[in-house]
């Protein structure tokens, strides 16, 4: 339930009239007021694309407004960068990461803090609020061996290390357990009670019902609606989010005796970072006409898994990993994806799409060859702008064309266009990590729809998400990654979240127990 309703009547912490920005193709926000009140937990909901994210940057300080007006406790101000937001009081936790990754953490968290505190003080400091806030990170961990949500983690942190008076949270919780959201929830409740003000984005319905006291609707740039979470339920948000109801997924019996698309027989790597985690004897098929999901707590193995897979990462032996039945093992990642594999990493904007590349060029990065972009050994730049085009029309991404930079779409735009690259080159295999991280709930029930359909066309799909309800939803196995070692897969109609969830600690039937060193560093 969320914490009582600041008093009103106060001054407001902040109060935006009027605030516009253009862009040269789109107006990303078009005449915004919003209020919000101290200790008042604030949602702003929207579709992809909406304005959101840029009606925060304007408020730190990264965006400058072609318009409009920013009062800061009853004062106009002009944020002109985010220095002059933190000295305000005003912290934020990005969508999108602003971590050095070769920095380790505490060095990553001293350069956003005034005064450059020494490092041993930090490494303390970022120790007590880490364990005070339940956020487990090791402060001396060099920030590129961190998984997704680790990151995540080292942004909040830094964030709170800075006690701020206004905390803009943009999708915080999209790659955090189901127990860090509870423990998150909980330190934001602490800071609202203390007066802290929390503005607060998210596409996950039921935790802004949970958390939030008001909730404001922006679509194509204006504010179309108020609401109190409390009093609504996640479907009539929805309703007022995307104007009509949220599509049901059609399922359908999965199909059996399929060849096996994907087979890891006995794969163990050695991650060559001293902080990753090692692969140990994993076990799985995947099967043509079938979706099998990993579940599991970030950092658990999967990145290496997946690098495994896709073959970013090789190993030294060809035959744990056969694609298509081919030994694998030793090639590279061009060479696997002509075996028809297609791959949505985990990390959209680096590994996901080149952020200052057009969409046309980063349709030509995966692909030229499974889509037929290449014509007697050359590149068709016509054919590719076409490519994008119709993933941007198949899939609904909001963007100024197929000549549009990646940098230039919303989080969740750019994660349709990604996910969509890759299921319309019909893959014979399809392995999707986190496939609906940022994508709002209208786009997302599309997504999973998409994928349902492939695999009902007869493609082996492998989810690695830690979205355990959308794992239950779509996927037809479920196996668990922890510390390294797969579970058996198990035929979702006969497992269930609470067990899955027991799995997730590396307990289920017939596990070996963890090598002593493991299981230490581990505890
Ligand atoms: N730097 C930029 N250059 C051009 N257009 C931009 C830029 N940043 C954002 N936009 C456009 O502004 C609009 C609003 O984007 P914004 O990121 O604010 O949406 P959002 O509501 O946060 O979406 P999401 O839920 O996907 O994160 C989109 O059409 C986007 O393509």
């Amino acid at each position: 339930m969320s914490s009582p309703s600041p008093t009103a009547g106060t001054t407001p912490r902040l109060r935006l009239a009027g605030i516009r920005k253009v862009y040269p193709t789109v107006v990303a926000n078009d005449g915004i007021d919003l209020t919000v009140e101290p200790g008042e937990i604030h949602a702003v909901l929207g579709e992809n694309g909406a304005g959101k994210s840029t009606l925060m940057k304007i408020i730190y300080g990264v965006t400058r407004p072609s318009a409009g007006e920013i009062h800061w406790e009853g004062e106009r101000v002009e944020v002109a960068n985010p220095a002059r937001a933190r000295a305000l009081g005003i912290g934020m936790v990005f969508q999108h990461f602003s971590l050095f990754e070769t920095l380790t953490v505490a060095e990553n968290v001293a350069l956003a803090l005034p005064g450059r505190p020494p490092l041993a003080e930090l490494t303390q400091r970022i120790a007590e609020v880490s364990e005070h806030y339940g956020l487990p990170v090791d402060p001396r961990r060099h920030v590129h061996a961190l998984s997704v949500g680790e990151r995540q983690r080292v942004e909040i942190i830094r964030c709170l290390l800075q006690n701020p008076r206004l905390l803009i949270m943009d999708e915080p919780t999209s790659v955090l357990t189901p127990q860090a959201v509870r423990r998150l929830f909980d330190t934001l409740r602490m800071l609202s009670v203390e007066g802290c003000s929390i503005l607060y984005i998210s596409h996950k319905l039921d935790e802004i019902q949970e958390l939030c006291h008001t909730a404001t609707v922006l679509r194509g740039g204006r504010v179309t609606g108020h609401c109190k979470p409390a009093e609504e339920t996640p479907q009539s948000m929805a309703r007022l989010m995307i104007g009509k109801d949220l599509p049901v997924c059609e399922h359908g019996p999965a199909a059996t005796g399929g060849e096996a698309r994907l087979q890891l027989s006995g794969l163990s790597h050695a991650s060559d970072d001293p902080f990753g985690t090692d692969l140990r004897d994993i076990h799985l098929d995947v099967h043509a006409g079938e979706i099998v999901g990993i579940a599991g707590v970030s950092g658990n193995g999967q990145q290496e898994l997946l690098r495994a897979i896709s073959g970013e990462e090789r190993i030294a032996e060809k035959f744990p990993v056969r694609i298509g039945g081919v030994e694998a093992g030793r090639l590279n990642a061009a060479q696997r994806r002509r075996l028809g594999l297609c791959f949505v990493p985990e990390e959209r904007l680096g590994r996901g799409a080149v952020p200052s590349m057009s969409l046309a060029d980063n349709a030509v990065l995966t692909a030229a060859r499974n889509a037929g972009l290449v014509r007697g050994g050359f590149l068709s730049f016509a054919r590719a702008r076409r490519f994008a085009a119709e993933c941007i029309e198949r899939f609904d991404v909001r963007s100024g064309g197929p000549r549009a930079a990646a940098k230039s779409l919303s989080g969740g735009n750019l994660q349709k266009f990604i996910v969509g690259r890759e299921v319309l080159q019909t893959p014979r295999l399809l392995v999707c990590a986190q496939p609906t991280w940022g994508v709002d709930v209208g786009a997302a029930a599309f997504i999973r729809q998409a994928l349902i359909d492939l695999r009902n066309r007869g493609c082996a799909v492998l989810v690695i998400s830690e979205e355990l309800d959308e794992l239950f939803e779509i996927c037809d196995r479920i196996a668990v990654i922890a510390k390294g070692r797969l579970s058996p897969a198990r035929p979702v109609a006969e497992t269930s979240v609470e067990d899955i969830g027991v799995w997730m600690s590396g307990l289920w039937p017939g596990a070996e127990p963890l090598p002593a060193e493991v299981a230490d560093a581990a505890a």
